[in-house]
């Protein structure tokens, strides 16, 4: 039994609280909305994030970072990667150094280009840090189906340790210490699942689908490791896996976006789609190393509204032709 707290009350940080609680660990999660804390704390369900789940018991909730983290062992860090810098800062009084903190967000910081691991290096030096990701939909989880993930550390013991401590009966961690090639692979599959909802919506047909997915792949590949992630990383869970998962299922709200962009529906109000900000930080990235990324430079185009859906497909349908691999 270990103490988790979790940071973030979104849809996530909920499905992981529950499945940590239903493991039979102790757990608090650190909401900052009055209401979703009473809802979870009180009826047992959060309307907002995971609608129509009833949540375990012995999972508490509470708006006082103190409370939440003053004796936990690991700590879960479950908030879009815009506001992880914002969120850490606020938290740094109450970590301390001997608790595992452990990155669950998805995407790169569009200031920067900074992923999760290197914001909390920059601002929580020498903490244990483990990276979570792979293809882990939050409804899934928090209904207790069979998951898979890669589960990174700096250290191979580490890292064996943080599977450990993180896996459960349904929840299976795959421990790597590749913590680049995982956040890489986590973030990238977010543009990647824009494009291809984007083709979903236009109704463009199952083989583009295909086309845009396996090229994406690519794209992903060659990014992933000019950024500094192993080849074989991106082959697992948290690259190939997770695109697979994010690009076919409309569950997904990065693919969800992506189709209303190709129906050309209005994107207000719609959930959260990490891809949406990671879109033209990655582009820029892959533009700076010299790496050949269109499908990541034309989702970024379309986001920034330079193209639409259908100038994009045709653009992408004249570049000059080329060997498949180079
Ligand atoms: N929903 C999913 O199935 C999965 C999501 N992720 C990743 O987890 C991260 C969070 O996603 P979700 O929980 O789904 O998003 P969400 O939109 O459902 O919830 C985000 C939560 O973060 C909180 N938050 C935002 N800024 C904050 C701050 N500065 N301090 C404290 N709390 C703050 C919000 O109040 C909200 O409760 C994203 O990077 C996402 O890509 C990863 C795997 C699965
Ligand atoms: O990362 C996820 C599944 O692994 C969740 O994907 P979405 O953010 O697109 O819903």
């Amino acid at each position: 039994m270990s103490r988790f707290a979790i940071v973030g009350a979104g849809a996530w940080g909920t499905a992981l609280a529950s499945l940590y609680a239903r493991a039979g660990h102790d757990v608090t999660l650190l909401g900052r909305d009055a209401e979703t804390v009473r809802a979870i704390e009180e009826d047992h369900g959060n309307p907002r994030y995971l609608p129509d789940l009833t949540l375990p018991d012995g999972l508490n909730a509470t708006l006082d970072p103190e409370a939440a983290l003053g004796d936990a062992g690991i700590v879960l860090l479950v908030v879009p990667t815009q506001s992880l810098r914002t969120a850490t800062t606020a938290l740094k009084p109450h970590l301390r150094r001997d608790q595992l903190i452990v990155l669950c967000s998805k995407g790169i910081e569009q200031d920067t280009g900074r992923f999760a691991s290197d914001i909390l290096a920059e601002e929580l030096p020498g903490h244990r840090l483990a990276v979570l990701s792979g293809p882990s939909f939050a409804a899934d989880v928090a209904r207790g189906l069979p998951t898979a993930v890669t589960i990174a550390a700096d250290e191979a013991e580490a890292a064996d340790e943080a599977a450990r401590l993180l896996s459960t009966d349904t929840f299976r961690g795959y421990a790597a210490t590749d913590m680049r090639g995982v956040e890489a692979g986590g973030a990238l599959k977010n543009v990647l699942a824009l494009a291809a909802g984007a083709v979903a919506g236009r109704g463009l047909g199952a083989s583009a689908q295909a086309a845009v997915i396996t090229r994406g792949f690519v794209e992903l590949r060659r990014l992933g490791a000019a950024l500094g992630g192993r080849p074989e990383t991106l082959m697992g869970l948290s690259g190939l896996g997770d695109l697979v998962l994010t690009c076919s299922s409309p569950q997904s709200r990065n693919f969800a976006y992506g189709i209303a962009l190709g129906r050309g529906d209005d994107r207000t109000g719609l959930k959260l789609a990490e891809g949406v900000h990671t879109a033209g930080i990655a582009a820029r990235l892959a533009e700076e190393r010299g790496i050949d990324a269109p499908i990541i430079a034309t989702v970024a185009r379309i986001l920034a509204g330079g193209m639409d859906v259908g100038e994009a497909v045709q653009a992408l349908l004249a570049r000059p032709l080329k060997r498949e691999f180079d």
